[in-house]
């Protein structure tokens, strides 16, 4: 049907439009059907929502679509059902468990990235994967497909750098560090990040407290080529776009399938050019990776597929047993990571694992003799190099490079958890840590999450403080409490641990 396009003021994170309803009886379309829109040589597509707010002949265009080609009011565009893609039954193979062949996992990845895929089924697969997984020639597939159906970046400066952490240890603040220190040594390093996917923080959500995060590829290029690094958001570029819509899936359903979670960062380390890739693999109880041993087999996929891409990659397995640093939560973990650059002191954990890494990175690329990165990181990051490439970075990205870290708003909506008895802090509960933080509003809400005053290993007396939540309303703040006390995320025991009645 032919249908004359009204652009509507709505913004809903899905690709709808709006048809009325007479119209939608003469064209037997129905709630959610997917339809093609043709405007001139460009088609695109969304799901049917059937309303009044349109007249008869018109089609209501929402801001999602609007993302996806700009749509002229008036403009005369062709509407037709669209049916039901191919792809959808390569997704039901999957949830079958059968291997899919490369034409087909790139056929599901195009229709992601052309939105002929709705929420329901990319969830499907998303979930499909979670359950019955990929194999490596899948995962390479799909990793290919991903990059090749968006742009590329050709970065002049070499060699390229990279860091990337699977995730999922909550105040993994790290690579803040980690891309300033590297950078201060002459190495370049364009650092994409996405948004949360499990934590309460992604390192995109917590750069973009102080600095812009969405840039087009040209002004990374020139960002990169002048001062060898960035902090950008990989969802805001065309860069593996499917990556960011799978993501949403996954942050929906808080899973991050393994197959598809190396799929997702070597994507875009592709994308970008990388050459060295350092992978960080947080490993303990209660993150994505709980032992070594699964750690080190999970190393060798992404070795295994650096390989099969071209790419130079090493890993570290690191600590993930409890959160990094004393901060959850983009604005307080803002404040931390920017605190710790400016002054070159901050907590033990996020200093040793920023300063291992990077140290990595600095033999990985040449700039430090085998065996002395570290040692060269931590000189980089106490000398001030560190903080001034990190204002380098702020200034290029349209932040304030004289940014005063407590200047950046927390959530002033607080409450204090005190230990209940005296002894040692023997755990503390990553997931329960993310929980609380997600439930205060973090990270929508950036000055939302958990300032932790102990840590694992600390003697404390019966009163002290053992964490204070953030939020930015008094409703979250309720909810995270009766989160807090329901989960308990810090265990203290004396050495008696328990007393066993004459009962
Ligand atoms: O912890 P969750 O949310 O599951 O994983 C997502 C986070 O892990 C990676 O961190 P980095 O960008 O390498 O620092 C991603 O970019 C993202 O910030
Ligand atoms: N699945 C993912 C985990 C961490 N980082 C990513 O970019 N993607």
């Amino acid at each position: 049907m032919k249908a004359r396009v009204r652009i509507l003021d709505v913004y809903s994170g899905r690709y709808t439009v709006f048809i009325n309803e007479n119209d939608a009886k003469n064209a037997k379309l129905h709630p959610d059907d997917l339809v093609r829109i043709e405007a001139g040589k460009k088609t695109v597509y969304g799901s049917v929502a059937i309303s009044g707010v349109v007249g008869e002949g018109e089609i209501g265009v929402s801001r999602d679509v609007l993302g996806l080609h700009n749509f002229s009011e008036g403009e005369i565009v062709n509407v037709m059902p669209s049916g039901i893609p191919e792809s959808v039954r390569y997704i039901k193979k999957k949830m079958h468990g059968e291997k899919l062949r490369k034409v087909e996992i790139e056929a599901i990845v195009k229709d992601i990235v052309d939105r002929k895929l709705r929420d329901i089924e990319i969830s499907s697969f998303v979930t499909s994967l979670e359950i019955n997984g990929l194999d490596m020639d899948e995962i390479a597939a799909l990793t290919v497909a991903m990059a090749e159906t968006g742009d590329m970046l050709d970065i002049d400066r070499k060699p390229i750098m990279d860091v990337h952490s699977i995730g999922g240890v909550p105040g993994n603040k790290t690579n803040i560090l980690v891309v300033p220190i590297v950078a201060a040594a002459g190495l370049t390093i364009p650092k994409t990040s996405s948004r949360a996917i499990t934590s309460a923080a992604g390192t995109a959500d917590v750069v973009e407290v102080f600095a812009d995060v969405s840039f087009s590829l040209d002004e990374i290029k020139r960002i990169v080529e002048k001062i060898g690094a960035c902090l950008v958001w990989g969802g805001a570029l065309n860069l593996a776009p499917a990556d960011d819509i799978t993501i949403k899936s996954e942050r929906a359903l808080s899973i991050d399938p393994t197959g598809l979670m190396l799929a997702s960062i070597m994507s875009k380390k592709y994308a970008m050019g990388s050459q060295y890739v350092l992978i960080d693999i947080p490993t303990g109880k209660g993150v994505k990776v709980e032992t070594v041993d699964q750690a080190r087999a999970l190393a060798r996929d992404f070795i295994e597929l650096g390989k099969r891409l071209g790419q130079y990659v090493e890993v570290a397995v690191t600590y993930g047993g409890q959160p990094i640093g004393h901060t959850v939560g983009p604005a307080l973990e803002a404040r931390e990571a920017l605190s710790t650059l400016m002054t070159g002191k901050g907590p033990g954990s996020l200093i040793e694992k920023a300063t291992g890494l990077a140290g990595i990175l600095l033999e990985m690329g040449g700039a430090a003799p085998s065996g002395m990165g570290k040692k060269m990181a931590r000189e980089i990051l106490e000398s001030g190099k560190a903080w001034e490439k990190m204002r380098e970075i702020i200034e290029e990205q349209g932040g304030n490079p004289d940014i005063k870290p407590e200047e950046i708003p927390i959530g002033d909506k607080t409450y204090t958890f005190t230990a209940s008895t005296s002894g040692y802090v023997t755990a503390i509960d990553n997931r329960a840590v993310t929980g609380i933080a997600k439930a205060a509003g973090a990270p929508e809400d950036k000055g939302a999450g958990i300032e932790l005053h102990v840590k694992v290993g600390e003697k404390v007396k019966e009163g002290d403080p053992l964490f204070t939540v953030h939020a930015e309303s008094e409703a979250r703040l309720d909810q995270a409490i009766v989160l807090a006390r329901r989960t308990e995320p810090i265990r203290i025991e004396g050495m008696v641990l328990q007393r066993i009645g004459n009962i």
